[in-house]
């Protein structure tokens, strides 16, 4: 079952195309990540998820069936930072919530356990942590016990102590079940939690699917030793090297199929050349983006 799927989104602000035609399918399970760079069009295509804001043109489906209110309570949706009060403790800023929302208050300690939030739970909201303010904004959209979650940017703002806190929950929620939909400009996080991604560029997709198979990302080799030219023409001779690059004091080889490290190492010794530097890398997501959205 798709939990999410899009059919030619479009929409625009006045002569600004926001999206445009825009499709792609989020499945059960997934961590979805809609990444962007700012101003790509991820908020506004939330919002139109979310029905904070109408397409123009296009449609979309949520659990396979035309969107209504009982398929959007199955939703838990964090787009904007909730405003909680300062100087109540993070319970009872989840009272006033749930009862906003119309959602069980016995839910409550459930989320809090969730989000690691019990220990402080009795401690006024003002006295928490950047990441636990998120953790309890988090909490507050698993009040009702959601299948999906929807995420603007949930690391936006913490600092790095909270992002690992934040991306720790997401993690713990994807395990447990639940799909997440997130946007995200940050590529690392995209990398570190998501396992499906599409890429927005000035309001159109340009790729969506599977983070392994829509990033391709080559591995390469990293070598260095104390003759480096020497090395470079050896390496030049390599039958499957395809690319090499000099890069802070090291060469990067880009090989044409598989090359076991051990293997090229006792072929480089043969040849009286002697590593102080062997490694195996993976081209990094923004590399793959770079080059996706260069191209
Ligand atoms: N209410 C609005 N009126 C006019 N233009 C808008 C409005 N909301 C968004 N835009 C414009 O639409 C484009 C897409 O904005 P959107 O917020 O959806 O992108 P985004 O990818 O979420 O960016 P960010 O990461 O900065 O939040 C931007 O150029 C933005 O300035």
């Amino acid at each position: 079952m798709s939990i999410l799927t899009l059919r030619n989104i479009s929409k625009r602000y006045g002569s600004l195309q926001a999206l445009r035609e825009v499709s792609f399918e989020v499945p059960r399970g997934s961590v979805f990540g809609i990444l962007g760079p700012n101003g790509s069009g991820k908020t506004t295509l939330l919002g139109i998820v979310t029905d904070v804001l109408k397409a123009d043109t296009g449609d979309f489906t949520l659990f396979d069936q035309l969107p209504s209110a009982t398929q959007r309570r199955q939703i838990g949706t964090l787009l904007e930072t909730p405003n909680f009060y300062h100087y109540l403790s993070g319970y009872r800023n989840l009272q006033i919530t749930a009862a906003v929302k119309q959602r069980d208050e016995k839910d409550i300690a459930r989320v809090l356990e969730i989000a690691g939030l019990s220990a402080r739970q009795h401690a006024a909201f003002k006295t928490y942590s950047l990441g636990m303010k998120q953790r309890l904004a988090i909490a507050n959209t698993l009040l009702g016990d959601p299948d999906v979650l929807i995420l603007d940017e949930p690391s936006n703002g913490l600092d790095p102590a909270g992002i690992a806190e934040v991306r720790g929950l997401i993690k713990q929620l994807a395990q447990s079940g639940k799909t997440i939909i997130m946007a995200s400009h940050l590529l690392d996080e995209v990398e570190k939690v998501c396992t499906h991604v599409a890429v927005l560029q000035k309001g159109k997709l340009l790729t969506s699917g599977p983070v392994n198979t829509v990033m391709v990302r080559e591995d390469f080799v990293e070598l260095a030793c104390n003759d480096m030219s020497r090395l470079e023409v050896l390496l030049r001779q390599h039958p499957l090297l395809g690319n090499l690059a000099l890069t802070g004091g090291v060469l990067q080889a880009f090989f044409t199929g598989a090359v076991d490290p051990s293997e090229l190492n006792s072929w480089l010794a043969g040849q009286g050349i002697w590593l102080n530097h062997l490694q195996v890398r993976r081209k990094s997501l923004e590399a793959a983006f770079l080059e996706m959205t260069q191209n």
